[in-house]
């Protein structure tokens, strides 16, 4: 697990150290820089400084300048993202680089760190503004260093346009080395990529500009990545994220942070020699003649993460359909509430899954109703998905039966069915910053809805009534995108429901099942069909050494 920081809470952080007298600003400051240099050579090694005074520059990168130097073309802002800058700047030139400094702002209104690492750059170099190098229409580097905006932006950036299409293009051309062809520079951004909102990931939109940020091969920020960095629109700005450490510690009592969720301890999921009842057994609802794909998705996916039996109950007529498609799941024919009362007079029955395929009809509202303990059964552990997201929504005495052991897993859609003031909220055009976020939303949800929420997509975020909130990352190295095929949910949804008849809290059956989905995706690679991921589960858990 890692934390994520907002904006507030890394200014927090920051401030606690400072006032604490471990560290000053300056100190920080010059630890980002020097943090930031450190990771450009980690990245490309071959342009760290070798055994001569002067790196000389790869073969590979075209130079018309007659000292042979690499170089650097380093874009400060007005706040402390541009001290950085100075920083690296510095520290670049003193590596042997040539490097050129462009400020937007003035340099007058500079916060004092940042004034004093400007006054520092002057004495090593020169600075222009910003608008003279855009004017040049030539990178004239082989680095770009965006120093412009970092968690301090606030509001839409007006002028930028250009260059922001401009480090798009040259971040689309890849070439295998240095990650971009000739004459087009590698473009480093410092903490975030300027013009994207640190807490949400959302771009400040411009009327007039897509797109609406600098784009950057590498984003390279302190103590802890952002949420900027996860959620939205963040990670299409940059290919990559790297943390450096700046010397500060986290306070968990002062701040509450998201987490990324990480892989489960690994005898997480080991079978005891008990039997099968032991592991637990998961009832999945089905609809209708036709219709329970979803559910036989769901209930595979339960089986194989690990519940001792599952249980598939549909009506009568659709019994011989999914007999058909059905050896190691159990069927039961459950057509009205009568017959789920049946059902779950087994005490063995500890977890359900109910949504997918389910359909949206009287029978269906009724056996949801039941399981949210009408007529006063006892209430278990549930996912609520699909078809019952809808009816939810629709209803709002089903809602408020909701119970604190339920697991809701919407998606976009879903989720705005059934929060659509906090859906609202979320997609709203915005121009003043931090903007309402994803995390945010799920928080709110979760709140109102007074059970586990996770509101699934590129990056699924779960959150509990409490406030606890943890992000399933699929971008950057966990990318995989083919997970977006039909059916997908539904095995998610018996994952979750898979999770919990082994007995564990619904919380953390949400985290699990959806980082084995992620998993199992990535194992399988492009390609994958929803049938694909329970398959991927025993090489997954192998790896994991389950
Ligand atoms: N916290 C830490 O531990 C560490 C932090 N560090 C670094 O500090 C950075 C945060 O610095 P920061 O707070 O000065 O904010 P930053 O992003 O530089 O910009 C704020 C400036 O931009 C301005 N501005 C805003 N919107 C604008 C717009 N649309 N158009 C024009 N101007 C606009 C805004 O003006 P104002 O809104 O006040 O008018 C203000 O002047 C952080 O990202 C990291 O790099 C590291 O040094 C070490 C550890
Ligand atoms: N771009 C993406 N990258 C990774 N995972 C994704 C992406 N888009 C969607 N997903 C995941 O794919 C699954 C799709 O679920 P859902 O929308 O319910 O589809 P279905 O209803 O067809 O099963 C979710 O787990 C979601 O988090
Ligand atoms: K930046």
């Amino acid at each position: 697990m890692t934390e994520l920081l907002t904006a507030a809470q890394m200014r927090a952080i920051e401030a606690a150290a400072i006032a604490s007298g471990e560290v000053t600003g300056l100190e920080l400051m010059e630890r980002a820089g020097r943090g930031v240099v450190e990771a450009i050579f980690e990245e490309w090694p071959e342009l760290a400084p070798s055994w001569g005074p002067t790196p000389k520059p790869p073969e590979y990168l075209l130079q018309d300048d007659e000292e042979g130097k690499l170089r650097a073309v380093v874009l400060c802002g007005p706040g402390n993202n541009g001290g950085d800058g100075f920083v690296v700047a510095r520290l670049l030139h003193e590596a042997g680089w040539g490097v050129e400094v462009f400020l937007y702002g003035d340099a007058e209104k500079l916060p004092q760190d940042a004034r004093a690492n400007y006054e520092r750059w002057m004495k090593a170099g020169t600075i222009a503004m910003l608008d003279t190098y855009l004017a040049r229409r030539k990178w004239g580097c082989d680095i770009l260093i965006d120093a412009l905006f970092g968690t301090g932006l606030s509001r839409p950036l007006c002028g930028f346009g250009d260059l922001f299409w401009n480090t798009s293009d040259a971040r689309d051309c890849h070439v295998p080395q240095f990650g971009h062809p000739r004459g087009r520079p590698a473009i480093v951004s410092i903490d975030i990529t300027s013009g994207v909102c640190s807490d949400s990931g959302r771009a400040f939109n411009l009327e007039d500009c897509n797109p609406n940020a600098i784009s950057a091969h590498l984003t390279v920020t302190f103590h802890r990545a952002k949420l900027g960095h996860f959620l939205s629109e963040g990670p299409q700005y940059t290919d990559r994220v790297i943390v450096k450490d700046v010397g500060l510690t986290l306070r968990p009592n002062e701040v509450r942070p998201v987490v990324t969720i990480s892989a489960p301890y690994a005898n997480w999921l080991e079978k005891d020699d008990d039997h099968k009842y032991k592991h637990g057994h998961v009832l999945i609802l089905s609809g209708g003649v036709g219709s329970g794909g979803a559910a036989r998705l769901a209930a595979r996916g339960a089986l194989r993460i690990g519940a001792g039996v599952v249980t598939v109950g549909c009506p009568a007529a659709a019994l011989v359909e999914n007999a058909a498609q059905l050896n190691a799941v159990m069927l039961r024919e459950i057509g009205d509430s009568g017959d789920l009362a049946d059902v779950l007079g087994d005490e063995r029955i500890n977890a359900l899954c109910v949504g997918p395929g389910l359909g949206l009809g009287d029978r269906e509202r009724e056996l949801v109703s039941f399981i949210l303990g009408e007529g006063g059964v006892k209430p278990r552990p549930t996912v609520l998905d699909a078809d019952a997201l809808t009816l939810l929504a629709a209803d709002q005495e089903l809602f408020s039966r909701l119970h604190s052991d339920c697991v809701l897993t919407p998606h976009a859609g879903e989720f705005a069915r059934l929060f659509p003031d906090i859906a609202e909220k979320l997609n709203a055009p915005s121009s003043v910053g931090p903007f309402y976020s994803k995390v945010d939303a799920t928080r709110d949800a979760a709140r109102r809805a007074g059970c586990v929420v996770l509101f699934k997509g590129a990056n699924t975020v779960i959150a509990d009534p409490k406030g606890g909130c943890s992000i399933n990352t699929s971008v950057y190295d966990r990318r995989a995108p083919w997970l977006a095929t039909a059916g997908s949910g539904d095995v998610l949804a018996g994952f979750i429901a898979g999770i919990m008849a082994r007995q564990f809290a619904p919380v953390y059956a949400a985290w699990m099942g959806a980082w084995l989905h992620t998993e199992c995706a990535i194992k399988f690679g492009p390609g994958l069909i929803a049938e694909d991921l329970p398959e991927q589960l025993p090489a997954v858990f192998r790896d994991l050494g389950v």
